[in-house]
């Protein structure tokens, strides 16, 4: 196996296409969104883009940004935190956020554009290459896409409830050669620390298959986004698609630049030696119900399914006519155990 640190400095040195995902821990403040941190961001990836980098930014914040204006001009006597109220003050929040980076990026020079996208936007075959060519187009012509989930029109059980998933899913979608997570922590410890002070940071993880995120992370650490526990089951996400993980301070200052730069912070967490093709990533986000074991498309629908269930394949031509497959789901069509 390659030594992890080389590993590292040769993904750092070589990376053409880097997802950033800075979450709202990093982002916001008692206030609301922080500009600072913003403004700061932004220069680091604006830097980075000027070495010929390609950045795809994924970004929370809409929500605190639209409690902001909320509690500065507050509808009198209506609920500003049940969900209806949270997806109304992203809409709110979700046009000042891009606000505030746009201005940001054009100081820099940089043009920016913004995609809201949902987990229905996965699990269609067509949006999912809809989204792609979108994103190739933008990469090509050298703007730097923000992506937040769509809020306002998610509903519960399509929605990604935290971007850390949503930037898993996004790698996929634009090829991405690293995924560096800006966190609230200075990394991934082996236990929580602030349940356990004396937890270690973690330099590098090896095999993240076989990592047992619940007892580190002691299941989600906080309400309404998943803390370290989903950066952890993204970066396993990120992983089989063989694609790299920096899991670093997004608080401490030029974080980003140091990082990028080789230093010692953070958490590496390598990918998984062999990819998982590209179509079957996505069949691995296809179909979210239930209990899954793995996920194929079959070539047999339901109902042809459960007349020919337990006959002999001689007689499956004479129940539902010829031109029949030969296997309900081909395995080059197959994913078992996907990091649901
Ligand atoms: N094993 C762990 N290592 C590091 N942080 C952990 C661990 N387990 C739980 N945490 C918590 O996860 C949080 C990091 O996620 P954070 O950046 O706050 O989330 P988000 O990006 O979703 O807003 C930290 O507050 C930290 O206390
Ligand atoms: N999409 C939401 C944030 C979702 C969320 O909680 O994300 P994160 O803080 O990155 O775990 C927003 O923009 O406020």
């Amino acid at each position: 196996m390659q030594d992890w640190r080389e590993h590292k400095r040769t993904v750092l040195e070589n990376a053409k296409r880097v997802l950033v995902k800075v979450g709202s821990a990093v982002l916001t403040d008692e206030h609301g969104l922080n500009l600072r941190v913003v403004n700061r961001l932004t220069d680091q990836i604006a830097s980075l883009h000027d070495r010929g980098q390609d950045v795809i930014l994924v970004t929370s914040g809409a929500v605190a940004a639209g409690r902001q204006a909320l509690l500065a001009c507050p509808p009198c006597g209506k609920d500003i935190f049940g969900l209806p109220a949270k997806q109304a003050a992203a809409s709110i929040g979700q046009s000042r956020l891009m606000h505030e980076y746009d201005e940001a990026f054009a100081r820099c020079g940089k043009t920016t554009a913004q995609i809201l996208l949902t987990r229905d936007d996965f699990q269609s075959r067509q949006r999912f290459l809809n989204a792609r060519n979108t994103l190739t187009t933008l990469l090509e012509w050298r703007v730097i896409p923000i992506i937040n989930e769509n809020d306002s029109v998610a509903v519960a059980e399509l929605a990604f409830g935290d971007n850390d998933a949503l930037a898993s899913m996004v790698l996929g979608l634009v090829d991405a050669d690293l995924f560096v997570n800006l966190t609230s922590a200075t990394g991934v410890f082996e236990a929580n620390p602030s349940e356990n002070p004396k937890a270690c940071r973690l330099e590098c993880i090896q095999e993240i298959a076989h990592l047992d995120v619940e007892a580190m992370c002691h299941g989600k650490t906080t309400v309404g986004s998943g803390g370290m526990y989903s950066k952890l089951l993204a970066a396993k996400r990120a992983a089989q698609l063989a694609v790299p993980t920096l899991i670093v301070s997004g608080k401490e200052r030029y974080a980003l630049e140091k990082a990028m730069a080789g230093e010692d912070m953070g958490t590496w967490i390598m990918p998984e030696a062999q990819a998982i093709p590209s179509r079957k990533f996505w069949l691995a986000y296809h179909d979210w119900q239930g209990q899954t074991i793995g996920v194929g498309v079959t070539n047999y629908a339901a109902q042809d399914l459960k007349k020919i269930m337990g006959r002999r394949t001689g007689s499956i031509e004479e129940l539902l006519g010829p031109g029949l497959y030969p296997e309900v789901v081909h395995r080059d069509n197959m994913l078992l155990d996907p990091a649901l």
